[in-house]
């Protein structure tokens, strides 16, 4: 009579964790009036400095954010953060608040702030910080237009 075959123990998954610095990225769209209008000068001022994009009656831009994280993959997840995570955080804290909003007058987080690209970056950044794991937040970019654009890498430490 033939011997059974011993049975043999399936191997052990074994992974293996990669090694390096990865950015990861989510982009988001909103759309927002606005003007630039500095409400301690005069229109005279104001209309110098800023011309068309002062007009009291406001205008509009399709604005796109990127949100970028950087570090090594978690051993595992494989991932810096769930990107579906960071949809959710920057939809919460930046798209719900400013998107068929006046970024002058209607988000609280930008009262008082000129809403520049620049001002806009550093505002959002602000917003977003403490919701995402220490050390991770590495860029918020914002175009304005597909011409004009800023980014910001957080405060200088140096
Ligand atoms: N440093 C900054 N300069 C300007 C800002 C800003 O946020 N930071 N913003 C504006 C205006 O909001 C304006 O709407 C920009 O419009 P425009 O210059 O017309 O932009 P386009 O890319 O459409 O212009 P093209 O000349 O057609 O490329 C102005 N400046």
């Amino acid at each position: 009579m033939p011997k059974k075959a011993a049975k043999s123990k399936p191997a052990a998954p074994v992974l293996r964790p990669m090694k390096g610095v990865v950015t990861i990225t989510r982009q988001v769209h909103f759309n927002s009036a606005h003007r630039l209008w500095n409400p301690t000068k005069s229109q005279a001022w104001n209309e110098k400095q800023f011309g068309l994009c002062t007009n009291p009656h406001w205008h509009g831009h399709n604005y796109v954010l990127e949100v970028s994280l950087r570090g090594q993959p978690d051993p595992d997840t494989g991932c810096i953060m769930d990107l579906g995570d960071l949809k959710d955080l920057l939809n919460t804290h930046v798209v719900d608040k400013c998107d068929h909003r006046n970024l002058n007058d209607q988000v609280d987080f930008l009262r008082g702030i000129i809403p520049s690209t620049e001002n806009l970056v550093i505002a959002f950044w602000n917003e977003l910080q403490p919701h995402i794991p220490a050390g991770r937040l590495y860029c918020v970019k914002l175009y304005e237009t597909p011409r004009n654009f800023a980014e910001y890498h957080g405060p200088d430490v140096s």
